[in-house]
């Protein structure tokens, strides 16, 4: 069929064209004439178009019961090739496609075109579509967790509204399980024959989303016959990409991986394939697997405040602020010892003011050094230089972010140039301090000043740590006892004003970890995510 052919778009005449990857629609329309003029009114569909194919998400056909009305701009362009009258204008077919609007935000527009005749519209639907159908990349079948509990209880609801008409769309199929009780996705993954599906989907939060890892992550591992109690495994990275649609609390995942969190984005994302790994950190405590870890592993704060506000869970997302100023009055710090291996292979450092951004080349650098080190079938991880280093001391907070961790409450995250792919985690040390200093360094995370330029702040690149409390698991009693026990008084770090633990637990994406001591690996591109990394501003965001 021809590359190009002239059709109507809101009366007017324009030439359409398809390449390899690139369909265009071009006004032909006389300058200056008034209906040129009409046309440029409106969201710009006068106007000349391109959209990557990549970026088409359907393309249909639609039979017009009647002429089109706007005849008169025909006659106008009979001096030029279009031969067709207004009765003859019988058949349209729409094409809708990704379109960017701010702050990261896609949609889904449309544009109608109407063909002279049958044959013309045929030939285009068949031409889009065949290209449609070379895209390779993207998924036909999906598996659908919904949580209908989580953030403010409307999961299903932007399902069902939001993201399933886009689905049926794309012709995706799916299979939707709305979960019963918790850890229903994750046993459901762990054990259900996935080899029909192109990829899973969950809709829900992060804890929702840890879930699906630790599903799809332990049915891996099982297959490839990997012990996962032993922290020195080499895991085996898991082909399907996971879907995030944000119905959650703090939808941190994906925050950072999009750029905001909105189902109808997220939807288009797994609708063109894209596809982005992302570490995964395992948890061990005495060689026995615990947890993974794709956001934040935080002890101290952000423990303390998860461990509070699952009480509160019926206050929805807004617990998290009601526990997170309660954990702030008790101020309480924990003693304990960090060791951690510094990453050395890897590019960037976690102050050097970088952004992960779609097609990050520091990820893409430690995808080429993760592809180098497979090559050489190593069955475990094998640490080049065993350069481990010590801090010990009272802190408020050890936050281990794998990602940026930006979220709504904080844009730029807990470590602005934390990466999604590098195979390092950022490891946050805020030591003992004053409640006015640990607010200045909260506040930091909601501007743009950087909370590690703090005396009591320590931000260090690693791929392993192991964090040992001071008084030992067993020791986890009141803290009257310990202070009458070791002290005769109270420690002045935990005075008796509610407190009561000598050690807090981890917050490992939302979900809680009883035990202090812990050991922590990342796994360099362990998973994919149907999404692309933040785009840069040059791609139409801002
Ligand atoms: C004064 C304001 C200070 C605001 C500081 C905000 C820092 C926010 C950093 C958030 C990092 C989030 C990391 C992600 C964690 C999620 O995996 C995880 C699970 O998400 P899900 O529920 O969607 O499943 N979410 C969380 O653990 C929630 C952490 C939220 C912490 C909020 C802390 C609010 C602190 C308010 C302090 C107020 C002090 C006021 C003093 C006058
Ligand atoms: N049907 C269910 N009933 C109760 N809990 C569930 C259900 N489905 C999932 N969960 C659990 O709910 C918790 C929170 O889910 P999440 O989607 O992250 O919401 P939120 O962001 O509000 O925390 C997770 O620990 C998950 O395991
Ligand atoms: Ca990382």
């Amino acid at each position: 069929m021809a590359a190009a052919a002239r059709v109507l778009l809101n009366g007017q005449v324009f030439e359409i064209s398809l390449n390899e990857s690139v369909f265009s629609w071009k006004s032909l329309r006389l300058r200056n004439s008034p209906s040129a003029a009409a046309a440029r009114g409106g969201r710009g569909e006068g106007e000349n178009q391109s959209v990557p194919v990549s970026e088409i998400i359907a393309v249909c056909k639609t039979e017009v019961a009647g002429t089109c009305k706007e005849s008169g701009r025909w006659q106008k362009m009979t001096s030029t090739t279009t031969s067709f009258t207004p009765e003859q204008i019988l058949h349209d077919f729409t094409v809708y496609y990704v379109q960017r609007s701010k702050e990261h935000h896609w949609c889904c527009a449309e544009v109608t075109f109407y063909c002279s005749d049958q044959l013309l519209c045929n030939q285009w639907v068949q031409a889009l579509q065949r290209r449609l159908d070379l895209q390779g990349v993207r998924p036909k079948n999906l598996l659908v967790f919904i949580n209908p509990f989580g953030g403010k209880q409307l999961g299903k609801h932007i399902y069902d509204k939001k993201v399933a008409p886009l689905f049926q769309l794309a012709s995706i199929t799916t299979e939707v399980i709305v979960t019963e009780h918790a850890n229903h996705a994750r046993d459901h993954l762990a054990e259900v024959d996935l080899r029909i599906y192109d990829g899973i989907v969950c809709v829900g939060g992060d804890g929702m989303f840890s879930e699906v890892i630790h599903g799809l992550i332990c049915q891996t591992q099982k297959i490839a016959g990997i012990d996962q109690n032993d922290p020195n495994s080499k895991l085996v990275a898991c082909s399907l990409r996971i879907g995030i649609i944000p119905a959650g609390s703090t939808d941190c995942i994906c925050y950072a991986t999009v750029g905001v969190n909105d189902p109808v984005t997220s939807a288009l994302h797994i609708i063109v394939g894209d596809s982005q790994p992302m570490d995964v950190s395992s948890v061990h405590h005495n060689n026995t697997f615990l947890k993974y870890s794709v956001s934040l592993l935080g002890y101290g704060f952000y423990g303390d405040v998860l461990k509070d506000s699952e009480n509160n869970r019926w206050m929805g997302p807004s617990r998290y602020d009601f526990s997170g100023f309660k954990t702030f009055l008790s101020h309480q710090c924990y003693e304990g010892t960090v060791l951690y291996l510094p990453a050395t292979e890897t590019l960037g450092n976690p102050r050097d003011e970088s952004r992960c951004t779609a097609g990050c080349y520091v990820c893409q650098y430690s995808g080429k050094l993760l592809d180098l080190s497979n090559n050489k079938q190593e069955l475990k991880h094998v640490a080049e230089e065993e350069d481990w280093k010590v801090v010990k001391g009272k802190f408020l907070a050890i936050n281990a972010a794998n990602m940026s961790c930006a979220c709504s409450k904080s844009p730029m995250g807990l470590s602005p140039a934390a990466h999604l792919a590098d195979g390092t985690i950022d490891l946050i040390l805020v030591r003992k301090c004053s409640r006015f200093n640990f607010l200045r360094h909260l506040i930091r995370h909601t501007n743009k000043d950087d909370q590690f330029d703090l005396a009591f702040v320590e931000v260090y690149r690693v791929k392993q740590f192991i964090f040992t409390p001071k008084y030992s698991e067993e020791d986890n009693i009141d803290i009257r006892d310990i202070g009458k026990n070791l002290f005769g008084q109270f420690c002045s770090d935990h005075p008796a004003c509610g407190c009561s633990q000598v050690n807090s637990n981890w917050n490992c994406d939302g979900e809680i970890i009883e035990h202090a001591a812990v050991e922590v690996r990342v796994h360099c591109q362990l998973i994919k995510l149907f999404v692309r990394g933040i785009e840069h501003s040059t791609q139409k965001t801002s």
